[in-house]
């Protein structure tokens, strides 16, 4: 019996020049949706998570640009051209990992160049066009993902997550819970095990949420249960985004995937990762070229507001971590989702090695 496909929370939402965003701290208690007009508030809100996962920061950043640009279709195009450039670099400032956030605004920077001859405010209208367009091939390539990754869902199955790659991270239905959104919408009947993931808890907070709204069995562990779940066959696949790719497959995700995929492969469970091309850099040549975001030690010593650690405390908060490609296309059978981001949205396994996507898609940057 097939499940009515319900209205996904929509993390970020263009209307009539004003930037709505859901502010993903105050979930699960709390449902707020704040507007934004100026580029400094929407730095702020994705340097502080308010909007988080990688394409949904790419597409909030590329509406931050276009706010940051509307008070300023008065100058030259030298000067007009010269303030994009300064506010790109501030908005990519925000946070490092994710690769979205810099390949939207470099999106942005290529398409003014290209229309420098013009009027500036039929630049600036360009922009705000482009940005728009970012937003609706987000949405297009997770159903691409989910329609490829659909398949590997079957009747019974348990599914571990890691974090949150779903409807919150993107433009509607995720990239990893793609294909789980709709296997449900298919009547397929399975269970949901997501990590909670500290130390911000996107597991517990996020996917949970979003997974309940939408009628899904789930159940909510702490990251150091899912060896023992694993070693009970609770689980059979696992499945989790990325945030960037370096050109040999290695793969930047939240922290604590690492630990996840060495798991995956002693128990020899399928892992998955979720991932538009567009994550993958081929400037990177492994994953040790990837810039890992290290954040604030409060995230560690305290839950909330309650401080859960002695003062004075060292702490180590690398938001991310690279899980080699060796373990994701190991011989436990890991295979990895991928679909282009383009021209022609498509989705395709990730093959074993990275060098037939070589040709498939620009190393621009
Ligand atoms: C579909 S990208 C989701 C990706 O983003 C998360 O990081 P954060 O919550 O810090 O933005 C995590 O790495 C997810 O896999």
């Amino acid at each position: 019996m097939k499940n009515t496909a319900l209205q996904r929370p929509q993390p970020v939402r263009w209307d009539h020049g004003t930037l709505y965003l859901l502010d993903q701290t105050r979930l699960p208690l709390e449902t707020v949706i704040d507007p934004y007009t100026t580029v400094e508030q929407v730095w702020d809100a994705i340097r502080r998570l308010k909007v988080r996962g990688a394409p949904a920061i790419g597409i909030a950043g590329a509406y931050g640009l276009v706010l940051a640009m509307r008070s300023q279709q008065h100058l030259t195009h030298e000067d007009f051209l010269a303030q994009l450039d300064t506010q790109a670099a501030y908005l990519d400032s925000a946070r490092p990992t994710a690769v979205n956030l810099h390949w939207a605004l470099q999106r942005l920077l290529r398409q003014a160049r290209q229309l420098h001859q013009q009027p500036v405010p039929e630049i600036y209208q360009a922009l705000e066009q482009t940005a728009i367009q970012i937003h609706a091939e987000d949405r297009q390539l997770c159903r691409r993902i989910g329609d490829h990754g659909r398949p590997l869902i079957k009747t019974g199955m348990g599914i571990l997550t890691h974090c949150n790659a779903g409807a919150l991270a993107t433009a509607e239905l995720g990239t990893a819970l793609a294909p789980l959104y709709l296997a449900h919408e298919a009547g397929v009947s399975f269970r949901v095990y997501a990590d909670e993931t500290r130390p911000l808890l996107q597991g517990a907070r996020l996917t949970t949420w979003e997974l309940q709204q939408a009628g899904i069995d789930v159940t909510l562990i702490c990251d150091n249960m899912a060896a023992t779940l694993m070693a009970q066959d609770c689980i059979d696949m696992v499945i989790v985004g990325t945030d960037r790719v370096a050109a040999n497959g290695d793969v930047a995700n939240k922290i604590g995937t690492l630990g996840v995929a060495i798991l995956a492969q002693y128990f020899q469970i399928p892992f998955y990762v979720a991932c538009p091309l567009l994550h993958h850099r081929l400037r990177h040549p492994s994953g040790e070229a990837i810039v890992i975001e290290e954040r604030a030690q409060d995230e560690v010593t305290h839950l909330g507001q309650r401080r859960t650690a002695p003062v004075g405390m060292a702490v180590r908060n690398p938001a991310f971590d690279v899980t080699p490609h060796t373990l994701v296309g190991a011989d436990h059978r890991a295979r990895n989702l991928a679909a282009s981001y383009g021209e022609t949205l498509r989705a395709g396994l990730w093959p074993r090695s990275s060098r037939r996507l070589n040709q498939r898609f620009d190393a621009s940057y």
